[in-house]
């Protein structure tokens, strides 16, 4: 807008600038323009000589790939709609400021000493650690200004006033300059760090619109509540909207920010560039933007086609726009391989800041349990401290607490006829039988996985319209109305620790709320199969504090940002490391002390991989489950080390000193030279033969005399290798095939042995080879001690007080004559009504083919 230099000046001064400084910039942009003069002084160019371009202040590298990114030197064009500096200040609520606090040397040297250290980083992508940890409110450790920035001020004031906030995080200071420096930002930090305010204080500073994209409406609908209550406006649009109303308003710059699906983002690029051109939009936010790679978890194909932002608000396509809108993307769960499939899908540009801090989460306790969680019987043992956590606090308010009656009562209405009795505890041989079809059906190799299950019981690809509304708006609160909002006293926050118990399946999840509801527990399902509107009564009641306890599938993640959750459990191994970091990220979000707790059946590798994907992410999700079932595996390195540094966070010198291995210690050492030797041996005598004599039937010496048996046994797999030893080495003759499948994984690891397959499709080393270190390495007369911790299946092994007497799960308990004895007592208890039909057990030459040296016991 151009006015006359008088009320440009006065509207300066009204902004807070001083006289001299306000005629200072008039003169030079030649009056008439109250953004240029703004832009001018914020510049630090008055009384200053010079004005220089705002890219010698801040541009990284070239700036001629996407259309113009630096400041031109000029400020002819008033008109044009950006988010130039200017516009972050202008904003209804301005505080006015006294004096010289617009120091020129103060934002410039922001910008320098934020540009510097990541020129190279940012040429090739590659991330830095910029802080130790995101939470404690330091100062930038690059040696950003010390004192405040006139924005930072700013910022600061609409903090306090709206948020009730008393400063910005330094990574969220880092990732609003870059956007006041006109660049596009890849924010990574850690869960409940407070990624949000990055794109929400744009949309404040400059009264333009902030356009954010979500992937949930649940994750939407619960943004754009809390702005309301701090007197944003915003409105949610999903995909499947049949009223366009609120689609249209927004589009005209009725509310501030936008909260958008990527379904639906891509089909309004025309409208979206129209508000641009009349209304400004100060950044394009994309929310939770590891569902853009392929190679994360959570992936979702509708995010890859987000280039398109990049493309079309491009100030090199849009005549009206001085720079690009820049672009914002946030993560909390994103490897190094996803950062850099990030950066490329949304064509960021070179010039693309990263600001990378610390994964680490310093309150949150990580510990693992072993639990044969498929199993109902498992129930009362592991949820416990659970009922009793929540039971004393029943007793100590003497209030009785009731079972959500929409849970139990509709349970049927949701068609859960097939769900199991929970109350059933018996150990019987169909439940083995299950379980042990479903480890075969998943066993070894994504062929055999049963997608017809995985698609049925799994909530993999989360559908944006998770609620049953498509659409909704929110008007800014205003202060008199937030007053009504119940302040929670201080005693029912004690009584408010939440529980988010996350399951593999859907069954799952409906059998255990099941079961907490039976013993008296506030519990509620959340799956993505139950009804739509049933899922938005339970956040409601969550975010309420009506439960005590969710239990949920993935479905229930993303975003989810409640004070209290004190305490989350995986039931089941998760799919990643990513999803188990960013669900266990819901938990201690005030900053107090909250526990993060993995059961999970140790003695089994998990099986349970993503349906619905392409060959190439197959050997993806087999690498991702594999670094879940060795992060159960370990007992000896702290596990909030091993969940950063699998994010490629070094965190080499710490330690949490909160898990569950931190606080117990290690095992003690094990010299496992013998066994290590035995193994090898077995496995090299085995090669050799194979080598010298492939034609005329080698393996009769390990009993693989016939032509089939040959075949297969070209790739022979570790428990192969087990019977060799069992049949030539009393001394190991009991050793359970557990410890041996643990000492196999130390050794792979050391770099003894190596898989023989190279499809990469594995969770656990199966067919094996020596490796030319192992070869070096274990001398079958070297007796060096090899000192080894013992991993968790292998201290399992030692636990075991069954003889196995097979390496069948469900022969080792009904070989044993005593278990079998139980088992059958147990069986006859029931009513016959009661018991499950016997299926019919096959067995013959399948099982023959995966034990091939059961022809000679
Ligand atoms: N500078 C700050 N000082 C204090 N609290 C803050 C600050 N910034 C944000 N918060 C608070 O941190 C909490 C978590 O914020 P937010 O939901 O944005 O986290 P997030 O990083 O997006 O987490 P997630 O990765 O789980 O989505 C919010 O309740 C917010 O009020
Ligand atoms: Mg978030």
């Amino acid at each position: 807008m151009d006015l006359s230099s008088d009320h440009v000046v006065m509207k300066l001064v009204e902004m807070g600038f001083e006289m001299l400084d306000a005629l200072d910039a008039v003169k030079a942009v030649g009056g008439k323009s109250c953004d240029d003069a703004v832009e001018y002084i914020l510049k630090g160019h008055h009384r200053t000589s010079g004005f220089a371009p705002a890219s010698s202040l801040c541009s990284i590298g070239s700036n001629k790939i996407l259309g113009k990114r630096a400041m031109p030197s000029s400020f002819s064009s008033g008109s044009k709609r950006q988010s130039s500096l200017l516009d972050h200040f202008r904003s209804v609520n301005q505080n006015k400021k006294k004096g010289n606090n617009f120091g020129i040397a103060e934002v410039d040297s922001q910008l320098e000493t934020v540009s510097d250290p990541y020129k190279e980083q940012l040429k090739s992508f590659a991330p830095v650690f910029l802080e130790s940890s995101c939470y404690p409110e330091t100062e930038l450790s690059n040696g950003c200004s010390e004192a405040s920035s006139t924005w930072e001020k700013r910022v600061n004031s609409i903090l306090q006033n709206r948020f009730g906030i008393s400063s910005l995080r330094s990574f969220q200071r880092e990732a609003l300059s870059t956007w006041v420096a006109h660049k596009d930002c890849l924010v990574l930090a850690a869960t409940g760090s407070g990624k949000s305010l990055c794109f929400q204080i744009p949309a404040l500073l400059t009264g333009k619109v902030v356009v954010v994209i979500s992937p949930l409406i649940s994750l939407m609908h619960d943004q754009c509540l809390k702005l309301s209550r701090h007197r944003v406006s915003a409105c949610f649009l999903g995909s499947g909207q049949l009223d366009n109303c609120i689609e249209e308003k927004a589009m005209q710059g009725m509310y501030q920010i936008i909260y958008v699906c990527p379904e639906t983002v891509v089909r309004l690029i025309k409208p979206l560039q129209k508000l641009a051109k009349t209304h400004g939009i100060a950044l394009f936010a994309i929310d939770e933007a590891h569902c853009v790679s392929k190679w994360g978890h959570d992936f979702r194909p509708h995010y890859r086609r987000l280039s398109v932002l990049r493309e079309n608000f491009c100030a090199s396509n849009l005549e009206f726009l001085e720079y690009d809108v820049p672009i914002m993307a946030l993560t909390a769960t994103a490897t190094v391989h996803v950062q850099e499939d990030i950066l490329e899908s949304l064509h960021l540009s070179k010039e693309t800041k990263i600001v990378l801090t610390s994964f680490f989460r310093p309150n949150l306790q990580f510990s693992v349990k072993h639990s044969r969680t498929k199993f109902a019987s498992s129930y009362a043992k592991d949820f416990q401290n659970l009922i009793d956590l929540y039971s004393e606090k029943k007793k100590s308010t003497g209030k009785k607490l009731a079972v959500i009656s929409r849970e139990s009562e509709d349970q049927t209405d949701f068609g859960y006829h097939d769900a199991q009795n929970i109350h059933e505890t018996d150990y019987d041989e169909d439940e083995e039988d299950q379980e042990n079809s479903l480890a075969k059906k998943n066993s070894s190799n994504g062929k055999e996985l049963s997608e017809e299950y995985l698609e049925d019981e799994t909530d993999i690809f989360q559908s944006v319209d998770d609620w049953d509304v498509a659409c909704g708006e929110f008007c800014a609160m205003p202060p008199c109305e937030l007053l009504e909002i119940p302040v929670p006293s201080e005693k029912q926050k004690d009584l408010e620790g939440l529980t988010i118990i996350y399951v593999p399946t859907r069954k799952e999840s409906v059998n255990i709320a099941k079961y907490l509801c039976g013993v008296g527990l506030k519990a509620a399902a959340y799956n993505a199969s139950l009804p739509k509107k049933h899922l938005r009564q339970v956040h409601q009641d969550f975010h309420e504090n009506k439960l005590q306890v969710v239990v949920a599938t993935i479905a229930f993640g993303m975003g989810i940002d409640k004070k209290n959750v004190r305490k989350i459990i995986h039931y089941g191994w998760p799919q990643s490391l990513e999803a188990y970091y960013q669900e266990a990220g819901r938990a201690g979000r005030d900053g107090e002390l909250a526990e993060c707790v993995l059961y999970a059946d140790l003695s089994r590798a998990p099986t349970l991989l993503p349906s619905r994907r392409s060959k190439e992410q197959t050997e993806q999700a087999y690498k991702m489950l594999s670094d879940c079932f060795r992060y159960g595996m370990n007992t000896s390195q702290c596990r909030a080390k091993i969940l950063v540094e699998y994010f490629g966070e070094d965190f080499s010198s710490k330690k949490c000193n909160l898990c569950d291995v931190c606080k117990e210690g290690p095992p003690e050492l094990v010299n496992v030279r013998e066994e290590a030797n035995l193994l090898f041996q077995v496995i090299t005598a085995f090669h050799l033969q194979v080598d010298n004599d492939s034609e005329h039937a080698p393996y009769e010496d390990y009993g693989l005399g016939n032509s089939k048996q040959k075949k297969l046994s070209h790739k022979p797999n570790l428990l192969f290798f087990i019977s060799k030893i069992r049949e030539h080495c009393q001394k190991f003759k009991e050793t359970d095939c557990l410890w041996w499948k643990g000492l196999a994984r130390i050794m792979e690891a050391k770099g003894y042995i190596k898989e023989m397959d190279n499809k990469g499709r594995r969770v656990e080393i199966k067919f094996i080879q020596q490796t030319e270190k192992g070869k070096k390495q274990l001398d079958f007369e070297d007796d060096k001690p090899l000192y080894v911790y013992p991993e968790a299946d292998m201290l399992l092994s030692l636990k075991q007080d069954r003889t196995f007497s097979g390496f069948s799960e469900w022969g080792k308990g009904w070989a044993d004559p005593e278990i079998r004895r139980q088992r059958l007592e147990r069986r006859e208890r029931k009513p016959r009504s009661e018991r499950k039909p016997r299926k019919k057990r096959t067995r013959g030459p399948s099982s023959k083919k995966l034990h091939p040296w059961r022809s000679k016991e």
